[in-house]
């Protein structure tokens, strides 16, 4: 296990190696997996505030531009080559990433770094990358970009791999929480666990004024991030354009992230006791 703290002040090759590692799972608190949550908000701000650069740019979600990839629209075949790529260089290996197309991908061929493992073995593979491909590509893009072609197809798609991405991993994150939550109150977890009992299971990891703040935050953070900055000193007011509507962001969370990562964790949980 990794040691955060030396009583002395000379560090052996030992130690050295021990202070590579990744903070061990006992770290893990409520309040740390809350803190990286709302460090994700930012990623996905920018990410969509990347994406509205371009207008909608239908073509890159048309099969038929790209007559020799097998009815795969570019930004599936980006995607898929995407991934291929970053398998091969370790992206997977840490348990915050989940592919979106997990099939033949390669074995890393790196020497892997001993991320903890927090989750339960068979409680890991949870996923609900195809719920966040669907929900982005059909009901949030039309929401935040405005329509129109300018033919850059490539960066369109590469834009919303990003977002994607973030995503993926804020709702997939949801794994730690559920985590988190089992080890707190075992017992309360265990009985709904072995009832099977999914309603009370989203009874008991629902914090209804957490979730308000969330979405207070990330509209805050849309305001914030997506004003065109000036030298001249201003306030926000109902003349401030945004690069992505912050209204849209607050739904969002409200719609589907939230929701994604509450089934994540009953997913996860339903799974603790295999
Ligand atoms: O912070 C938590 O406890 C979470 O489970 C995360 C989250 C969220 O997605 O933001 C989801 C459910 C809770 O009701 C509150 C917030």
């Amino acid at each position: 296990m990794a040691s955060t703290e030396h009583s002395t002040t000379t560090t052996t090759a030992s130690e050295m190696e021990e202070e590579k590692e990744a903070p061990p799972p006992q770290d893990l608190t409520l309040g740390r997996v809350r803190d990286a949550l709302i460090r994700q908000e930012d990623s996905i701000v920018f990410a969509l505030i990347e994406r509205a650069r371009f207008p909608y740019n239908a073509p890159a979600y048309d099969p038929s531009l790209l007559p020799q990839h097998g009815g795969r629209s570019l930004v599936e075949a980006l995607a898929r080559e995407v991934e291929v790529l970053q398998a091969k260089f370790g992206r997977y290996q840490n348990p915050e990433e989940v592919s979106f197309f997990p099939d033949d991908l390669p074995a890393p061929s790196l020497i892997p770094y001993n991320f903890p493992e927090v989750f339960h073995p068979a409680s890991a593979s949870v996923t609900a990358n195809n719920a966040i491909w669907n929900m982005y590509l059909n009901d949030l893009l039309p929401l935040f970009t405005v329509e129109g072609d300018d033919g850059n197809y490539a960066s369109t798609a590469a834009a919303d791999l990003v977002c994607l991405q973030a995503l993926s991993r804020r709702i997939h994150y949801g794994k730690y929480v559920a985590e988190v939550k089992f080890r707190e109150a075992p017992q309360d977890y265990t009985t709904a666990i072995r009832a099977k009992d999914r309603d009370a299971l989203m009874k008991l990891l629902t914090f209804e004024a957490v979730e308000e703040m969330v979405k207070r935050r990330v509209l805050k953070k849309a305001m914030v991030f997506g004003q065109t900055v000036t030298l001249e000193d201003k306030t926000f007011d109902d003349e401030t354009k945004y690069k992505v509507d912050p209204e849209v962001v607050a739904r969002l969370y409200d719609e589907w992230v939230i929701p994604l990562t509450k089934d994540v964790e009953v997913e996860y949980l339903l799974r603790r006791l295999d």
